[in-house]
């Protein structure tokens, strides 16, 4: 993909890179979507332009970085394409499934279903064991876990010795690889990670970057990552960069360097 900007400028359609996913357009469609995605908070003298026209593509078998400034807009669209807040106007598409067309219901069973998580904070429930919560969104569903799926996330991510382990006797990379089981669980059609090394030293923090790439690369995951770390967005496809609610750039094989250098261009080094 050649560098370009604007407000419409797409990534690849899904599945044209590495890993699963099929051909744009259809219930084949990996990953996720968005056109024209608007979101206003407040109205009137108080309203805020959070997402102004987002057009991207955020592709099956990828892992791509959004970065920006702060109050770019980065966590509203990450909380729309994850259906965890409406847009103002616009579509989101996940797995080819178009959010704004679903009734609550169905809404929340694709959140379950569909998406995964992994957050700053883990989010792990601290009375149970790690098994348990990795197991939780299956359990939650009524479903049956897949066992051999379940064997091949745990030893990807080598916590096969802590799944007896509660989160607080765990560290905090093993809490961030528990979550990271956890959102890996259902198969899920993307995997949405907010500052997943926010609370994790630089060594720990690599440590389950690497996990990431890995979900990408040897189990055909989609992953888009939040993150205000140039060293983290080095780990994806690309970067996708906001400013004022508008895309303003996407860097394909982004470097630490090249991404430090786009930030300041924008006003929000980190
Ligand atoms: N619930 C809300 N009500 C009103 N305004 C909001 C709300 N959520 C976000 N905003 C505003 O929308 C804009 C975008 O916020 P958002 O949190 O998406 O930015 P961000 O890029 O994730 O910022 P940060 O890097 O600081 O987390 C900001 O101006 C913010 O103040």
């Amino acid at each position: 993909m050649t560098k370009s900007r604007g407000n419409d400028v797409e990534a690849p359609p899904a599945g044209s890179a590495a890993g699963a996913g099929g051909a744009g357009g259809g219930a084949a469609e990996g990953g996720a979507r968005t056109e024209r995605l608007t979101k206003v908070y407040g109205t009137g003298s108080t309203a805020v332009r959070a997402l102004d026209g987002v057009t991207v593509t955020l592709p099956g078998g990828r892992f791509t970085a959004i970065m920006g400034p702060s109050g770019a807009g980065k966590s509203t669209l990450m909380h729309c394409v994850a259906g965890l807040d409406a847009p103002t106007s616009g579509r989101v598409f996940v797995g080819g499934v178009d959010l704004g067309g679903l009734p609550d219901a169905k809404l929340t069973r694709l959140r379950r279903e569909r998406i995964g998580f992994v957050f700053q904070a883990f989010n792990l429930l601290p009375t149970l064991t790690a098994r348990d919560n990795i197991l939780l969104p299956t359990t939650l569903a009524g479903a049956a876990p897949d066992r051999e799926w379940f064997d091949t996330v745990v030893r990807t991510l080598g916590l096969g010795e802590r799944l007896g382990h509660r989160p607080g006797q765990l560290s905090g990379g093993q809490q961030q690889r528990v979550a990271l089981a956890r959102a890996l669980i259902t198969r899920p059609e993307i995997v949405f990670a907010d500052e997943p090394t926010g609370n994790l030293d630089s060594r720990t923090g690599t440590e389950v970057l690497a996990l990431l790439r890995g979900s990408v690369d040897d189990l055909g995951q989609t992953v888009a990552m939040v993150t205000h770390d140039p060293a983290a967005a080095a780990h994806a496809d690309a970067v996708v960069f906001l400013a004022d609610g508008k895309i303003v750039d996407i860097m394909d094989a982004p470097t630490q360097d090249r991404v430090l250098d786009r930030m300041r261009g924008l006003g929000g080094a980190a």
